[in-house]
């Protein structure tokens, strides 16, 4: 039978890479060793219990710098009786730490004492003088730390299975250990493939992929508590990756071969695992990551039995990351001893429907608010390309096999990745993304505050902060017929809700043309001309809603625009168009132009307002919000973005 691509459940692949490891005698601890105490340690699992050799303190040490003395001493000392005890003979100084002299059972701190001489007056030296007077009894085992007060010899220090931690370097010392049997790093090498691959760092033209998958394997397998081994990148032929993993498997415990796991033309990853040995899986029914491959090969040079275990990690970076988590995770937690990693898990409700493949246990990556009391879920984009769906993502939400879809308002378990003290410092807003919005996350963070936005257009925002699940919502929603901004949506669209509209930014809206504008385009009046190809945004974008304003109202029909039909779903996707000479302009923000090096021809000023809920005003996440609206170092940064204008910042359209 051919396991070629075969997507299986998730259960009966862990049951598998068990069973295949149990038979290769690796379903356990690969090791132990003991190392020296002084040696970076942390991080690594202790592979037996500690139990102390010696207490800490291993003898009655002071505790206080003073007059080591008998307690039975002090009886009956009053402010209006001192007792005067003899030094030398009744008491002894002694610093912190000193050994207790066997007689004494109490030490007295040298500011509650008078020390005097002979005489009776005040002593030229208070560490040494004839003898102390003291005002107050003291209990014995006054300021005495006893021996075995922190560790009694033969008590249990840390059990196995235990990750080291600074501190416990320390207690391990402590209680009369020069060195420490832990279990032995697996070595994991990462085997990165394919053509298109560079190194990070060479200069890219298309076609070029950035080589960061190893990267972030190697990370993670270090942070887990494994060594890995990055290989430098082997192109897409077979012969040349066979020898690869032949070399990998004599020097490590498993080789993650990443990227050829699908069914390209040149992915590989799968016959040269047959070649080399047993192909367990390929395809495990998860998403992103179901191409994942499984396999034990021989290990060269040792005899038949040896086995060295062999992932193939999917190319796309979403899925690389995500089976690490998924498979690697575990066998790194098996292999050093210690329990695998289980994250905090939050009840949230999801903002938005999902729908999801019928049978594949789906993972979503979500951003997490606290709004009014609930905790929210907005997932982020599903693209296993999408890096940054994982770098911005709070938490994973696992859509099990059997489900195609979560409605919007359902209750979700969500995987945290962000620690949940964090989320009640976040302020959650979700609508049209704005550049400007980045940099209030950048500011707000200097104020211990974190700014998560999810992206889904204005009136996607309106319609969130109507269901109760944001703090705040960008809009730039303009009304046709009073060329007014936003206020009429949030009338119809919050008719219910009293909302501020805070006006936030001017917003430059234009022509992106090619470099040098080549067709003299000056206003929408060239759309008309026959050597104009025109692009544009899908219906009930605002841009989209911009231009059809502006085409009424100085009379051009937009059937008379050739290219008025072509629809693009972003700014920067428009700008592509420019570029790759597929349209000579289209209707965009400054910015667009500029990330694609294409000229700009300024036309409007559009208003980018925030519509924030009354009921937030006062809460302490959404204030420096107001702050910052009137704070010049933050409104200049705002303003040297390009074709934006902060003179209204701060302006309250509709108040509360
Ligand atoms: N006919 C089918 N095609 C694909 C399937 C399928 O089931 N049938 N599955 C898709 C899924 S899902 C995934 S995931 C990918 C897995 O692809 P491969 O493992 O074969 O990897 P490539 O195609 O070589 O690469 C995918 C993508 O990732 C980039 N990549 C690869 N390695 C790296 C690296 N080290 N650092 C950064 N980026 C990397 C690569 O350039 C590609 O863009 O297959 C689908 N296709
Ligand atoms: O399921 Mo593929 O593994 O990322 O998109």
């Amino acid at each position: 039978m051919s396991v070629y691509l075969h997507d299986i459940p998730m259960t009966e692949a862990q049951r598998r890479i068990r069973e295949a490891l149990q038979e290769a005698g690796l379903w356990q601890v690969l090791g132990i060793e003991t190392l020296p105490l002084s040696e970076a340690l942390v991080g690594r699992v202790t592979a037996e219990p500690v139990w102390a050799r010696l207490s800490s303190p291993h003898y009655h040490s002071a505790a206080m710098d003073g007059f080591a003395l008998r307690a039975e001493d002090t009886d009956g000392a009053m402010p209006t009786a001192p007792v005067t005890l003899l030094v030398g003979s009744h008491a002894a100084y002694v610093d912190t730490g000193d050994v207790l002299p066997e007689w004494a059972n109490a030490v007295v701190p040298i500011e509650n004492v008078e020390a005097l001489d002979q005489n009776g007056r005040p002593a030229d030296d208070p560490r040494h003088p004839y003898m102390i007077r003291l005002r107050a009894a003291l209990p014995p085992w006054t300021h005495v730390r006893p021996m075995g007060e922190d560790i009694v010899a033969t008590q249990l220090v840390l059990p196995a299975g235990h990750v080291l931690r600074p501190v416990d370097l320390g207690a391990i010392a402590a209680c009369g250990y020069t060195d420490i049997a832990v279990t032995r790093k697996p070595r994991v090498a990462i085997l990165p493939t394919g053509d298109e691959l560079v190194p990070i760092g060479t200069p890219v033209k298309p076609g070029d992929i950035i080589e960061f998958n190893s990267l972030v394997l190697a990370a993670q397998v270090a942070s887990w508590g494994g060594e890995p081994i990055r290989y430098p990148i082997t192109p897409d032929d077979e012969n040349l990756i066979l020898e690869r993993v032949r070399e990998a498997a004599q020097e490590s415990d498993l080789i993650l071969l990443n990227a050829g796991s699908s069914a390209g033309s040149e992915d590989y990853s799968a016959r040269v695992i047959e070649r080399l040995g047993e192909l367990i899986f390929h395809g495990v029914a998860v998403r992103p990551g179901h191409p994942v491959i499984f396999g034990m090969i021989g290990r060269p040079g040792e005899s038949a039995g040896a086995k060295v275990p062999i992932l193939g990690v999917p190319g796309y970076p979403v899925s690389a990351a995500l089976t690490g988590e998924i498979f690697v995770e575990p066998l790194i937690a098996l292999w050093t001893g210690r329990p695998a990693t289980q994250p905090e898990e939050v009840e949230a409700v999801l903002t938005r429907k999902i729908t999801s493949p019928a049978g594949d246990e789906d993972y979503v990556r979500v951003v997490i608010g606290e709004v009014g009391g609930r905790t929210v879920a907005a997932p982020l984009a599903r693209g296993a390309g999408v890096i940054t769906s994982l770098v911005r993502a709070d938490g994973i939400l696992v859509i099990p096999s059997g489900i195609q879809g979560i409605e919007a308002g359902e209750k979700v378990r969500v995987r945290l990745y962000t620690s949940s003290r964090v989320l009640n410092r976040t302020i959650f807003a979700i609508g049209s993304h704005d550049m400007s919005l980045d940099l209030l996350a950048q500011f707000l963070a200097e104020r211990g505050l974190r700014l998560v936005s999810a992206n889904v257009g204005s009136l996607g925002g309106l319609i969130a902060l109507r269901r109760g699940e944001a703090h705040l919502a960008g809009s730039h929603l303009l009304d046709p017929e009073t060329g007014v901004y936003n206020l009429r949506y949030v009338r119809q669209y919050l008719p219910n809700e009293a909302v501020m509209i805070v006006r936030w930014v001017g917003r430059e809206q234009g022509l992106i043309v090619r470099p040098g504008n080549p067709k003299g385009i000056k206003g929408l009046e060239d759309l008309v001309r026959s050597d104009v190809m025109f692009v544009n945004r899908q219906r009930g974008a605002g841009t989209r809603v911009l231009l059809d304003y502006h085409l009424g109202r100085l009379g051009i029909n937009s059937e008379a625009i050739r290219g008025y039909q072509q629809e693009e779903y972003t700014h920067l996707a428009v700008a592509a168009a420019v570029a790759s000479g597929r349209a000579d302009c289209g209707l965009g923000v400054t910015a667009a132009a500029k990330a694609l090096g294409l000229d700009f021809v300024p036309l409007f000023q559009e208003a980018y307002d925030l519509i924030i809920p009354c009921k937030y005003l006062e809460d302490e996440r959404i204030k420096p919000v107001f702050d910052l609206m009137h704070e010049p170092r933050f409104r200049q940064a705002v303003a040297q973005l390009p074709g934006y204008d902060v003179g209204q910042m701060g302006i309250v359209v509709q108040g509360c």
